[in-house]
């Protein structure tokens, strides 16, 4: 189902498949052939950011469970103690290589493109915080459930760059206009309540809980006849898919060019300095 643009970029074979069981360097997965349930932990040590070869490591595990005729549903989740995504390893922007940064790019998109549309269900169990490229992980995932006391948002201005417009469109779709334009100007974090509040995450379950509430919430979705399930999701996703997809090679040149401007340089690394001593405090 997921049309043939997305099918264009060869990922790279970095995953490896025992049996029911693919693992990767950053990723392991599991797939329990009985339910149709896949279970993809990100393991990227120490915050599950997101760098290049990581973005195409998720991209190629989903092509592959897509292509096993047994997998129907996917849940995403994380096996960093508390912390699901921080989003974009900001050392990929952070003073780059101008051709690794286009590929970065790319390779963020394809991810994105591959994951948003992909005719699995997708269900995102939020065991942690989840700040920008991880808050896209998990709105593009066809539900959330989320455990307390973590944050998620798209805080990109908070580092003084911009959300592109499909992570602002991705974001539209889950909580509204109103709600995009307020939390992409504050560069807002949301709290696990807030989330829940305006329908940025699903449902609520304490840490324990995550995995059985995913697990319960998935057998609902792969019950459904497949086509239709997964027709009804490009029904509501296409257009928005299609919007980068025609723009693709304009929006890496947007991002690079942007990224590449002394001031962006400036921001990222006062917001990486920060980072480091927020630490030591
Ligand atoms: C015309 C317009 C064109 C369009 C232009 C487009 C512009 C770009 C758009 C970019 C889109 C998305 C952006 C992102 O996703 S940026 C990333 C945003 N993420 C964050 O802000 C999260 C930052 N991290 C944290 O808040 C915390 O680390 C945490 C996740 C809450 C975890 O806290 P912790 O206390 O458990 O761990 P901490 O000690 O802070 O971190 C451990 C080490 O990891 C480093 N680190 C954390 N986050 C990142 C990251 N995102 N990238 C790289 N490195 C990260 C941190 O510095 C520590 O490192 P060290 O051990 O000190 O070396």
């Amino acid at each position: 189902m997921a049309s043939s643009i997305l099918r264009r970029f060869i990922p790279r074979k970095t995953t490896w498949m025992y049996g029911q069981r693919m693992m990767s360097s950053t990723i392991d997965v599991s797939v329990d052939e009985q339910t149709g349930i896949a279970l993809m932990k990100m393991k990227r040590k120490p915050v599950n950011s997101l760098n290049l070869e990581f973005l195409q490591d998720i991209r190629n595990t989903i092509v592959t469970l897509e292509q096993n005729k047994k997998c129907k549903g996917l849940i995403l989740t994380s096996d960093v103690p508390k912390i699901f995504s921080a989003g974009i390893d900001i050392l990929e922007m952070y003073q780059p290589n101008e051709e690794r940064l286009h590929n970065f790019w790319r390779a963020l998109q394809d991810m994105w493109l591959q994951l948003y549309m992909t005719p699995l269900a997708t269900i995102a169990a939020i065991n942690g915080h989840s700040p920008a490229g991880g808050c896209l992980i998990s709105i593009s995932c066809d539900y959330r459930i989320m455990a307390p006391n973590y944050t998620i948002g798209l805080n990109e201005t908070l580092l003084g760059i911009v959300a592109p417009f499909w992570f602002k469109d991705a974001m539209c779709n889950t909580v509204g206009y109103r709600e995009t334009e307020i939390a992409l100007a504050l560069g807002k974090l949301y709290s696990t309540d807030e989330a829940l509040q305006k329908g940025l995450v699903d449902e609520v379950v304490t840490s324990e809980q995550i995995m059985e509430a995913a697990q319960r919430k998935m057998l609902e979705y792969v019950k459904i006849p497949n086509m239709a399930r997964a027709m009804s999701k490009q029904l509501m996703r296409q257009e928005t898919a299609d919007k980068l997809c025609s723009t693709q090679d304009s929006d890496v040149q947007n991002f690079v060019n942007f990224c590449l401007q002394d001031k962006v340089q400036q921001s990222l690394g006062f917001y990486l300095e920060q980072l480091k001593k927020r630490k030591s405090k």
